[in-house]
């Protein structure tokens, strides 16, 4: 059994990661920190885990966590993580850090789109890019894993085959993806105010989302076979739903493209993996609500190819992408405590 700690546990992607790992054989949530001051129990914070977990959280300590747990998952806002991560790795605690600290390798490119100068040289040279579909075996040794986002996640997975194949220009893919209220977090904001968002649908950060450089990071590293860099144009909208994220993608063919040639280069591209359904009907986030399945179908129209996905952004997004990272990391099969 492996002593898992929870950092940040009073958000939403905590509660769904807490959910999952109460039903994992492997694992036993033996911390949970807030910055709360009155240790608040963990079913306070989520009364949905009423009877399931008698806990308190308590202040981050790195000594304290340590002597409890080998593995952190950091359900903190990015810049909140890399203020923690070297504490736990000097302690030799492996880290799945949910935030979005890690994932870029150039620290640039984090302060030119996160606007704040990256301070863990170190870490982000030793994370690991915790796609599994496509980073599986870099995985199972890794001390830091930088969990992917969820709008990335869906889109990279959605275009992984085409670019691996060098089957479409790499410029000009459009993604235009949309999201539930709950991928904004648990903290108020105006912009997710019930009078603000219910019944209503907004683009926002266009041009300027900082999920951009991930995706055009993730991919160019997917087709780098074949050199030229890839940059997507990503359009984030707000939909009034709880959950759920879906994106829709169009790009340019290099050659001719046959719709099921292309459907089955995608069920062959992810057939070792578990929680990616290439499917022939459109799908819906309602099919893949409260689930760790991404489901992916693909269309050719008047020349472009389309690939329509999506996923729980809590789920595959987040909190069951950081399972299936825990299970390679700590010898379990990828599916282990998924079957949601
Ligand atoms: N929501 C989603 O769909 C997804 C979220 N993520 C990422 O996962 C992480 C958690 O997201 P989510 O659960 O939605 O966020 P929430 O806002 O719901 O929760 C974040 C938690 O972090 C704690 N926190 C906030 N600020 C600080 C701080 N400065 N220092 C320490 N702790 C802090 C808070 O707990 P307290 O106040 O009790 O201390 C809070 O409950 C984020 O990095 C997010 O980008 C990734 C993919 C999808
Ligand atoms: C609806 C909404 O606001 N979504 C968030 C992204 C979701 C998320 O938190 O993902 P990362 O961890 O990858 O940043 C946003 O657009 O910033």
């Amino acid at each position: 059994m492996t002593g898992v700690a929870i950092v940040g546990a009073s958000g939403y992607a905590s509660r769904e990661l807490i959910r999952i790992l109460l039903n994992h054989p492997g694992a036993e949530i033996r911390v949970a920190t807030s910055r709360q001051d009155d240790s608040p129990r963990v079913d306070a914070l989520h009364p949905s885990l009423a009877g399931r977990i008698d806990l308190a959280c308590e202040p981050f300590d790195a000594d304290r966590l340590a002597e409890r747990a080998r593995v952190a998952f950091l359900a903190l806002p990015h810049t909140a993580s890399m203020a923690v991560v070297a504490s736990l790795r000097e302690r030799n605690v492996r880290v799945i850090d949910l935030s979005a600290d890690y994932r870029l390798t150039d620290a640039q490119i984090y302060a030119d789109w996160y606007g704040h100068t990256h301070t863990d040289a170190v870490g982000l040279k030793e994370a690991v890019y915790g796609l599994p579909e496509l980073y599986r075996e870099s995985i199972p040794p890794a001390g830091l894993i930088a969990n992917p986002g969820c709008y990335t996640s869906t889109s990279i997975l959605a275009l992984a085959p085409l670019i691996r194949e060098n089957l479409v220009e790499r410029t000009g893919i459009v993604i235009d993806a949309k999201s539930g209220v709950s991928g904004a977090g648990r903290s108020p904001k105006l912009s997710t105010h019930f009078p603000e968002c219910n019944e209503s649908f907004s683009a926002y950060n266009v041009g300027k989302h900082r999920h951009t450089p991930e995706i055009d990071q993730v991919l160019t590293d997917v087709g780098c076979a074949q050199g030229d860099p890839v940059e997507v144009i990503f359009t984030p909208h707000l939909v009034p739903m709880d959950r759920g994220i879906f994106a829709t993608i169009y790009a340019t063919p290099r050659g001719p493209v046959v719709e099921h040639d292309l459907l089955d280069l995608y069920r062959s591209f992810y057939k070792q993996s578990p929680f990616v359904r290439v499917v022939s009907h459109l799908p819906a986030t309602k099919e893949s609500a409260f689930t760790n399945y991404c489901d992916i179908t693909v269309r050719v129209v008047r020349g472009k190819v389309v690939v329509l996905a999506c996923l729980d952004n809590l789920i595959k997004g987040a909190s069951g992408v950081a399972v299936q990272n825990f299970n390679l990391m700590f010898g379990h099969p990828e599916t282990t405590g998924l079957a949601l």
